[in-house]
């Protein structure tokens, strides 16, 4: 990892979280990377609850315990500057740490990310007490993944006495920023959501990893049927509530070791993300452009909509995260899609678009605030100004991607942020400034591939503790017939 880059390509300070959508974000191209999330390991939580059903706990020499807990305050150390994504930083002690285990690998992001997304709330906790305060910190985030009996071997008297201590304290007392560990700037802009207490709890929730079938190449009921008699059955996989195309399973195995993802039948991707390419809705022999289109999450799926026929057109300015989508591609068996990287204006590939294509989604680069389940990191990494300075980016991303639809052509705003700046007021102000271009319901678009989901006005809006899925937005306008291009 070099010293200046961050997971989503800006300089320095992360601007932006620009690939968050898929459950994987980094997640086939998992929203993490696969040591980061331990999928190479056992399911840590899985274990853990089964050693607890059995009444045992598991035996590890005090040498080892402690050891753990070094290694999470060493990988804390880094992340807490903020230079890099916490998956990155994880990525890069695992290739620094070779020897490093499965089960450690598991272990240790569990541990690392349970700090980041209890954070405020632990700080507390870790301002009581002496010694190294990122030590305490590591020694609560091994506490949510170890049994105490396990944690206590690597713990002197003290440090028992103080985790007994902080874990009797409640939360209910406390402010709801720290209760929910959020920033200050973050807690306010959430309170004006309906159900902020919920939605807050959600967000702090790991979330469940989704899987996507390719509907060119595998059919789900019948995937499901072979999972349950082979050795993914201990996985639970289960059809997704509103994505025909979505599995949902428990744990985190080695999703990309299967054959099924082997063969390009399956993907990883939010089932929030599923949903978006449905909305756009692309049809066979369409020219359809992915505006901003990363890794290929969503490209993938629109391809196969389209039944590989038409021209889709992948843009980005990102020639690296491009290069990423080829193997996904290759894989999925698609013909269709043409890959440009894209200058950041006044591009002349795109000027040649004007008013050509059927659909462009613009899956805009945004905070990525809705997958803070999967990225708690993000909400420590970005800030009010970062908010600003992406706002603009969307505005000017939404208007040149709105002159390459056609007349009667459909345009899809959406991000994978929960932010109403960064959603409906983007929207409105972009409405406003193209009165050629309507809004058309969400909502009805999907209920005509017979997806329904309850939604409150014209937007698809998706919550983690409404919907299960991370947090996503999007909105369908439509350029009226007959406008100049
Ligand atoms: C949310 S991510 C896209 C995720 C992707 N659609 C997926 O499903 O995997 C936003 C993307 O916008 C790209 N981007 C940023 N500025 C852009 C611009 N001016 N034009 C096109 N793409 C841009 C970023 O490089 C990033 O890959």
């Amino acid at each position: 990892m070099s010293r200046n880059d961050t997971r989503d390509g800006s300089r320095s300070r992360p601007r932006a979280r620009m690939d968050a959508a898929d459950g994987g974000r980094r997640s086939g191209s998992p929203d993490r990377p696969r040591a980061a999330r331990g999928e190479e390991g056992r399911d840590v939580r899985a274990s853990r609850g089964k050693d607890a059903a059995r009444g045992q706990t598991t035996a590890r020499p005090y040498v080892m315990a402690a050891a753990r807990i070094e290694q999470v305050r060493q990988v804390l150390g880094e992340a807490l500057q903020w230079k890099y994504p916490a998956d990155a930083v994880l990525s890069h002690w695992f290739r620094a740490h070779a020897n490093a285990g499965m089960r450690d690998r598991g272990e240790i992001a569990e541990a690392v990310f349970d700090v980041l997304r209890h954070l405020r709330r632990y700080r507390q906790f870790a301002e009581i007490g002496a010694g190294s305060g990122t030590r305490r910190l590591a020694v609560l985030g091994l506490a949510s993944v170890w049994p105490r009996e396990t944690l206590d071997t690597g713990l002197d008297e003290h440090e028992r006495a103080w985790l007994d201590h902080v874990l009797s304290l409640s939360a209910a007392g406390l402010p709801r920023a720290v209760r929910h560990s959020v920033p200050d700037w973050l807690d306010e802009r959430l309170a004006a959501l309906p159900d902020a207490e919920s939605l807050l709890q959600a967000l702090n929730t790991p979330a469940p990893l989704d899987l996507r079938i390719n509907p060119l190449k595998a059919e789900r009921d019948a995937l499901l049927a072979a999972w349950a008699d082979g050795p993914e059955a201990r996985w639970a996989a289960r059809p997704t509530p509103y994505s025909p195309w979505g599995i949902r399973i428990q744990g985190r195995p080695p999703v990309n070791r299967w054959g099924a993802f082997e063969r390009g039948e399956i993907e990883v991707q939010d089932e929030g993300s599923q949903l978006l390419a449905a909305l756009v809705a692309p049809r066979r022999g369409e020219m359809v452009i992915d505006y901003c289109a990363g890794a290929g999450g969503k490209t993938l799926l629109l391809g196969a909509l389209m039944r590989s026929t038409g021209r889709l057109y992948a843009f980005d300015v990102s020639a690296a995260r491009l290069a990423r989508a080829k193997p996904r591609f290759a894989r999925s068996g698609l013909s269709n899609i043409v890959p440009v990287a894209i200058a950041e204006r006044n591009d002349q590939r795109v000027k040649r678009l004007r008013g050509k294509a059927h659909r462009v989604l613009v899956d805009a680069p945004c905070s990525g605030l809705g997958t803070l389940r999967r990225n708690p990191d993000l909400k420590w990494r970005q800030h009010p100004e970062s908010l600003a300075q992406l706002r603009q980016t969307q505005a000017a991303i939404l208007r040149d991607a709105a002159a390459c639809v056609m007349p009667g052509g459909r345009l899809v705003y959406a991000s994978c942020s929960i932010l109403p700046e960064e959603n409906e007021l983007q929207v409105e102000a972009f409405l406003a400034g193209h009165p050629e271009f309507s809004l058309l319901d969400a909502g009805a678009i999907l209920a005509d591939r017979d997806i329904r989901v309850s939604l409150d006005g014209p937007y698809l809006r998706l919550r983690p503790d409404v919907h299960g899925t991370d947090g996503f937005f999007a909105a369908v306008m439509e350029r009226a017939k007959g406008t100049p291009e």
